[in-house]
């Protein structure tokens, strides 16, 4: 099993809990979307899986690491090798060009692989811009970036939130086919969170939640 996610529970300080009891899993290669109305909860849930928050009880494995026992170095290990992250907003690096953005995570866990860089930057139709800065792209082309640094590690399971969700239908049609086709070719698993019908229904599995609960 790639993820297991095992009655999991998030209160925030001060406020109502969050998640109350959430079990999730995802096997190798199984893409999943995650959704459900605003404020329910998929950021959490997607942030907790991604090792960037603490959950208050339950577990949560990733890949065979059960995250309740890593310190702080622990998840930012998690982070750099079996899963990355893409964002709504991109969060690419502005200070460093194209190419430097797409070979830094690889870089960071010591996992350059110049073969599979050059054939990600080639699929994500990137090779023409690799001298560029981010504030120098599209939105469509900084995620293309952004995903080809999560994948350039090959991660067991990749998490995105809501990763068209700042591109007009066009750059959003387009950056998902091109995430769901690397998603295919590497066999990473998938978690995606996603308010649209439309992109759920192009992932194997739905998970709702709904009143701190999945269904
Ligand atoms: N850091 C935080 N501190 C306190 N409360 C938070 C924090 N992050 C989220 N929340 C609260 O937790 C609840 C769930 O938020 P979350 O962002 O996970 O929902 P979501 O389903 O992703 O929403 P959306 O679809 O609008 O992005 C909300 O009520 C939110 O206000």
């Amino acid at each position: 099993m790639l993820l297991n996610v095992e009655t999991v529970s998030k209160t925030y300080p001060g406020g109502r809990p969050v998640l109350d009891r959430v079990s999730l899993r995802l096997e190798h290669g199984e893409t999943v979307a995650l959704t459900g109305e605003s404020g329910s909860g998929k950021s959490t849930l997607l942030n907790l899986v991604g090792a960037l928050d603490q959950f208050d009880s339950g577990e949560i494995t990733v890949a065979g690491t059960a995250l309740s026992g890593l310190d702080e170095r622990g998840r930012a290990a998690l982070r750099r090798g079996s899963l990355a992250v893409v964002f709504q907003q991109f969060n690419l690096i502005p200070s460093l060009s194209v190419e430097q953005n797409l070979a830094f995570h690889a870089r960071l866990s010591g996992q350059s692989d110049a073969a599979w860089l050059s054939h990600l930057t080639d699929r994500l139709g990137l090779s023409a811009l690799l001298a560029r800065f981010p504030e120098q792209l599209s939105g469509g082309q900084q995620q293309r970036v952004a995903i080809g640094r999560a994948l350039a590690v090959r991660p067991a399971l990749l998490l995105a939130d809501e990763p068209t969700g700042n591109l007009d239908e066009v750059a959003s049609a387009a950056v998902l086919d091109l995430m769901l086709g690397l998603v295919a070719e590497t066999g990473c698993g998938l978690l995606l969170v996603t308010h649209s019908d439309a992109i759920a229904a192009r992932l194997d599995r739905r998970a709702h939640l709904s009143g701190g609960q999945l269904a």
